[in-house]
């Protein structure tokens, strides 16, 4: 086993198709990662999320360090082996969900204070706590303990913020336990400020990490700054390492990010839409509980090979979810995270077939174009 490390395989403009190399397999990127917030794909169980596709499942130390704490996720011989999971697993460091989560909580220049939004109790998460969590989890790709400034914010917040979460990277790396096939991700800070960016890139690549992941996105800014922050930001980082953007996104968003040259992705979106009604197709998004679909004999998708769309009909689904029946997030859920799946294989074969541009077209042309 070798350590950790990214294969090109091909590249199509700014887009590329390779393969991540794990202790627990390895993955074609681009690969969209199903969010497994508290150790599970929520609705799904492990059989399901393998047969969509997926090649990395998330986990959080945020949650799990709360339930049911990451001492007891390794005594049970951890998240592999809690989740029935064999494959690569990427955990998030926590301090994205205390600024997002933690009813009350305390920054100061070493860590995090927070109270659990669970029961109240008081906790801390430093890079080095966050770290070891990660460590005890079992984490394939441990993420960096790091702050993301809400946005709105101003230039010098965005400044002192990028600053002291790249002295956190620093510290997580130092706390870090290097194994074969396992690795750290350090994340890029900056807000929308491209010279901030560019500081960024060059105090993590100083450092050195397995991989680069992009975050302070998806959080408020809009499509348009995302992408524009991605066109400066990409080409800083070395091209020999897989890249990820962090909490995004849509079908659009994922197309435009592979385009802007990003490798990896989180989003909560397929499956938070499973459990709301929200089907994903190639001509957009369903309404499952519109009336329209009532009695609906045709599948979610007839492009799709999953259990909602082989087995049954948009009627069910709508009757499912009127009823508030459990099987219908379960469906939907399986449906949601098979269409993701199956767009980053469209997407990838494009790049390997150096038709991306094309492909590209054709599906924003299919989104636009509304339901069969
Ligand atoms: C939605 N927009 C969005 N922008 C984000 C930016 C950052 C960031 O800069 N740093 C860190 N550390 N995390 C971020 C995250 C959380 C992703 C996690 O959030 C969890 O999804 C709920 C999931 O945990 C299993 C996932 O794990 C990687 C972001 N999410
Ligand atoms: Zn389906």
């Amino acid at each position: 086993m070798s350590p950790m490390r990214w294969m090109t395989e091909a590249t199509c403009g700014n887009a590329r198709a390779g393969h991540l190399h794990t202790a627990h397999g390895i993955v074609p990127t681009p690969t969209f990662m199903p969010v497994g917030t508290a150790g599970t794909v929520k609705a799904m169980t492990m059989d399901a999320v393998r047969s969509t596709g997926a090649g990395i499942v998330l986990g959080n130390t945020y949650h799990l360090m709360l339930r049911p704490g990451a001492e007891r996720v390794r005594k049970m011989g951890g998240l592999h082996r809690m989740m029935d999971w064999s494959g690569p697993i990427l955990t998030d460091s926590g301090g994205f969900q205390v600024m997002s989560l933690g009813a009350l909580r305390k920054l100061d220049q070493d860590g995090v204070t927070f109270n659990s939004h669970i029961d109240g109790s008081k906790h801390r998460l430093t890079p080095e706590i966050s770290t070891d969590i990660q460590h005890a989890l079992d984490a394939t790709i441990t993420m960096c303990f790091d702050e993301c400034p809400a946005l709105p914010a101003t230039p010098e917040r965005i400044e002192q913020s990028m600053q002291l979460s790249m002295r956190w990277a620093a510290r997580s790396r130092e706390a870090f336990v290097p194994r074969l096939g396992y690795g750290q991700f350090g994340i890029v800070q900056g807000g929308t400020e491209r010279e901030l960016r560019e500081r960024s890139v060059r105090a993590l690549t100083d450092i050195g990490f397995e991989g680069y992941a992009i975050g302070g996105l998806a959080v408020g800014e809009g499509q348009e700054l995302m992408f524009s922050t991605l066109d400066y930001t990409t080409p800083l980082l070395p091209g020999t390492h897989a890249r990820y953007l962090m909490g995004v996104g849509t079908p659009d968003d994922l197309l435009g990010a592979v385009e802007r040259g990003v490798d990896m992705f989180d989003c909560v979106m397929p499956t938070r839409a499973g459990r709301t009604a929200r089907a994903y197709t190639e001509r957009g998004t369903l309404n499952m509980r519109n009336a329209r679909h009532a009695e609906d004999n045709r599948p979610i998708s007839p492009h799709c090979d999953c259990l909602a769309c082989t087995r049954h009909s948009r009627a069910y689904l709508h009757h499912l979810f009127r009823n508030n029946e459990i099987l219908g997030p379960m469906l939907l859920t399986w449906h949601n995270l098979a269409y993701y799946q199956r767009l980053m294989r469209t997407i990838r074969a494009a790049i390997v077939a150096s038709n991306l541009p094309a492909v590209a077209a054709g599906l924003r042309a299919d989104w636009a174009a509304g339901d069969w």
